[in-house]
């Protein structure tokens, strides 16, 4: 395939002449002009190349074509390193070459479509997207259509785009609705618009694979459509964790190379019923708090999470309550062992080949899913009871711009488990150090009163819960699978009616929603549950990681250092 592929010719850029080669994997140019001592090689990855276009071309800020017949333009990725945040943000680059003759420049385009082709194999070529009207500045049509429409448009991606008149509809589209010949789905919002799409693409999936999803133990079943977000929300928090930037650009340039990047889902069982699924946070206490609080403070947008956390940090609270935990292996990796996630992350990669030990030989990742719980031994529950400022189980690093390393940040994207964060109670003023510790990147977990696990599974109870329906004991997720296998009903809300959602919330009496104790001096001693953002109506409730269970289109977060080295070795390897 390699030699087939290969083409070397020289072309001219502009007034300077070039030996343009095309390789397997590398589509690179050198100019040949011998004055110039300082050879630039310009190396772009095949797999990067956006679009090739006959003529000269630009698309931004309007599309324009020059049909000239011995020229054409090749569109790729570049990159470029930014303050505030951990990733690379990608933009577009171009460059018009001119050829001696129309039959070598057909030669050219003809050969590098085919190269692209080839060596992405993942490239979406039909999108659905959704857009959240009102997310995050309410920016999420314009963003779509001025910076990423023209973007797909240039890479041959068609795309269905559903701009939501409600909640949930983007959910429910995906539960009900034809969805044959789409590779993929994209998400114009938030954390909380992203929810929605998780939630509707695992229930698809699981509805068509005949799998019930309120039984904790069973084997999910991994999700064909990839997600794509381009981030128009508050916190961004998934988008920022899994691409290190908050971008709608590069997002969308991931989207068309067709990056694929597992991630684990925890799922959030109430009883022997699901309640909903998390990649983020799930947090009692202060999180749970900060999130009810802000709710009430929408109108003022993203500074609302500001504005709450400062109520609820002066409202000092804590919660008794006991935590079990089903503890990961720690031999292949901690909490604390100060690694990070990265592109292409090893910890992740031998997840993946326990996951899927045979998807070499059948040719399909999905073919050959074998769970998790099913193949390890569960291993032994450990049990911790006390007063907590809060309790937190993040399947990510859950880092956002606000805390740029986030809740835990080595943990991982895609390696099966999550870190379950205890904090104890204690004096408010070594909280604040715990928490302004997110906003840099000292040591969270180094305190007294901070405990971090990695875990795949854990339940908690509230002491002296006197919610009705939550006072029967939690067996082994086993147990709890009995249960959910006898009842097997609907969750999430797959027909749109959320049935047993609706009967268990109205059987919840008397959780105390977070009120301002400022007002009131009296601490309620029942906070909420925080998953990714949305409130959670139970409290004693039981989660469990299943490991890569969706993919989105993109690939962690590059490694600004090695990313660096390659350009010193090639001149420039990721563009001009
Ligand atoms: N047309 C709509 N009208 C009202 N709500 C909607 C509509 N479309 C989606 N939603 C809901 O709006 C909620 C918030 O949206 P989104 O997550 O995009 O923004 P955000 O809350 O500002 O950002 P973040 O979740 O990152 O903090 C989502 O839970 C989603 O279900
Ligand atoms: C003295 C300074 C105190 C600063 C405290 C900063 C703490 C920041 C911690 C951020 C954690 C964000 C976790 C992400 C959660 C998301 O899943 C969720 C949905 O967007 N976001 C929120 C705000 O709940
Ligand atoms: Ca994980």
């Amino acid at each position: 395939m390699e030699t087939d592929l290969r083409l070397e010719s020289s072309l001219w850029v502009g007034n300077k002449r070039y030996l343009a080669v095309l390789t397997g994997w590398h589509f690179k140019w050198t100019e040949t002009d011998k004055k110039n001592r300082d050879k630039k090689t310009v190396s772009v990855p095949v797999a990067e190349v956006v679009g090739v276009e006959e003529g000269r071309v630009e698309i931004l800020p309007r599309k324009s074509v020059e049909d000239t017949d011995k020229d054409f333009t090749v569109f790729y990725v570049k990159r470029s390193s930014t303050r505030n945040s951990y990733g690379l943000l990608w933009r577009l680059g171009r460059t018009q070459f001119s050829c001696p003759s129309r039959v070598l420049r057909d030669q050219w385009t003809k050969q590098l479509k085919t190269a692209v082709k080839t060596h992405s194999p993942l490239r979406p070529h039909r999108l659905l997207v959704f857009i959240n009207p009102y997310g995050g500045k309410k920016k999420g049509r314009q963003l779509y259509h001025s910076l990423v429409a023209p973007l797909f448009e240039l890479a041959d991606i068609s795309s269905h785009v559903i701009v939501t008149e409600r909640a949930n509809q983007a959910r429910d589209h995906l539960l009900k609705k034809d969805l044959t010949g789409f590779d993929g789905v994209v998400c114009v919002g938030g954390d909380g618009m992203f929810s929605e799409i998780l939630h509707g693409v695992i229930g698809r999936t699981q509805q068509e694979a005949g799998v019930c999803e309120n039984n904790p133990a069973v084997t999910l079943q991994p999700c064909p459509l990839h997600i794509g977000i381009i981030p128009a929300g508050s916190t961004d928090c998934v988008c920022y964790a899994t691409g290190g930037v908050i971008d709608p650009v590069t997002s969308a340039l991931h989207i068309i190379v067709g990056d694929s990047q597992p991630l684990d889902v925890c799922s959030v069982h109430y009883g022997s019923g699901l309640v909903r699924y998390s990649v983020s946070l799930v947090g009692y206490g202060f999180y749970g708090d900060v999130l009810s609080e802000s709710e009430k403070h929408r109108w003022m947008g993203p500074v609302r999470y500001d504005y709450s956390g400062t109520l609820v940090y002066l409202s000092n609270r804590s919660y008794a309550g006991t935590v079990h935990y089903l503890p990961a292996d720690p031999l292949l990796s901690s909490p604390r062992d100060k690694t990070r996630c990265l592109s292409g992350c090893g910890v992740c990669a031998r997840s993946t080949e326990r996951l899927f030990p045979n998807s070499s030989d059948s040719g399909s990742l999905y073919s050959s899913y074998s769970g998790q719980l099913s193949t390890e031994s569960e291993g032994e529950w450990v049990t911790v009871e006390g007063r907590f400022k809060c309790v937190s189980l993040t399947c990510m690093s859950s880092s956002c711009a606000r805390s740029p390393l986030g809740l835990s940040p080595s943990a991982h994207l895609a390696d099966g488990t999550g870190d379950l964060i205890l904090v104890w109670n204690t004096h408010p003023l070594s909280f604040l150090k715990f928490l302004h510790r997110h906003t840099n990147s000292q040591d969270r977990f180094d305190f007294p009163f901070v405990e971090v696990h990695r875990v795949k599974a854990v339940r908690f109870c509230l002491a002296g819960a006197t919610e009705e329906g939550e006072h029967e004991e939690f067996g082994s997720l086993s147990a709890a699978a009995d249960g959910g296998a006898s009842g097997c009903v609907d969750a999430g809300g797959r027909n749109g009616s959320q049935p047993h959602l609706e009967q268990m919330r109205n059987e919840e009496k008397t959780v105390t929603p977070f009120m301002c104790c400022l007002c009131c001096r009296k601490a309620p001693d029942v906070s909420v549950w925080n998953c990714d953002g949305e409130i959670l109506p139970f409290t004693n409730i039981s989660c469990k990681i299943h490991g890569q269970l969706v993919r989105l289109y993109a690939r962690g977060i590059e490694d600004i250092a090695s990313i660096r080295s390659c350009s010193q070795e090639t001149g420039d390897c990721c563009g001009t």
